[in-house]
């Protein structure tokens, strides 16, 4: 079960601003892009698939789970990587930041510490577990953001914007994990376009509506020819 679907979601954000209009789609693939210039929905329409925004109308399902009304069991199974890693880090060590979302899952010390050492594993960051979280380079804050999400074991991973505060080393490196490596179900929000060509389908917002989806290659062709134009 790995359906994202919207049905005639609108976004109101206090004010009036309308952020997303009348979207309705379903997405079944493994990795899905979200493009689209700046203001025109992308992260509104990718928070409300953890329940961080509700819809002011409309209804979301996720994996089949409603955000608003089942909103702790879609917490476990969403998770989320946001631009800046430094806003992600929550504890002192780098151990301790990845198990942070294990609290309260009743697992006993060991499994705690194996799942840990397995999650570093994964993302390359095994030998740095008794580091200061805060003493990593930002591509390595990147890698233990994702760490700490993917341990509580999501069946989907919203990223916006991943690699916005990284050089091309570490943009490439996040990537990669994210893309290639990762088996989880991807939401990529993103302003790099090479990054959307690598996605199974691609998504496009214009003026808080989805205007565009199918396959990378001519969405982008079609959203770069009207940024020429415009
Ligand atoms: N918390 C908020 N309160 C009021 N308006 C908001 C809020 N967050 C976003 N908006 C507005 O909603 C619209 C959509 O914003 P959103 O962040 O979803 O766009 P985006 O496509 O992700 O943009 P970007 O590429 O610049 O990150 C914008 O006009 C923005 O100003």
């Amino acid at each position: 079960m790995s359906d994202i679907v919207l049905d005639n979601v609108t976004v109101e954000y206090p004010g009036g601003r309308t952020a997303v209009s009348e979207l309705s789609v379903r997405l079944t693939e493994r990795r899905i892009a979200v493009i689209g210039s700046n203001g025109s929905g992308k992260s509104t329409f990718a928070r409300t698939l953890n329940g961080l925004i509700t819809p002011t109308i409309g209804a979301v399902r996720v994996h089949g789970l409603d955000p608003v009304r089942q909103a702790k069991e879609l917490r476990r199974r969403v998770g989320f990587v946001f631009s800046n890693p430094d806003t992600q880090i929550i504890m002192p060590t780098v151990a301790e930041d990845a198990a942070f979302s294990l609290r309260r899952r009743g697992l006993s010390r060991a499994e705690i510490a194996d799942r840990v050492a397995a999650a570093l594993d994964r993302v390359g960051l095994t030998g740095y577990a008794d580091s200061p979280a805060h003493s990593l380079s930002g591509g390595e804050k990147q890698l233990l953001a994702l760490c700490a999400v993917l341990i509580g074991e999501p069946s989907l991973v919203v990223a916006d914007e991943p690699t916005a505060y990284l050089d091309g080393v570490n943009s490439r490196r996040i990537a990669g994990f994210l893309l290639d490596q990762m088996p989880q179900q991807l939401v990529l929000v993103t302003h790099d376009l090479r990054l959307a060509a690598r996605c199974d389908v691609a998504v496009r917002f214009d003026g808080g509506r989805l205007v565009d989806q199918g396959e990378p290659g001519p969405v982008i062709a079609r959203y770069e020819r009207d940024q020429d134009l415009a």
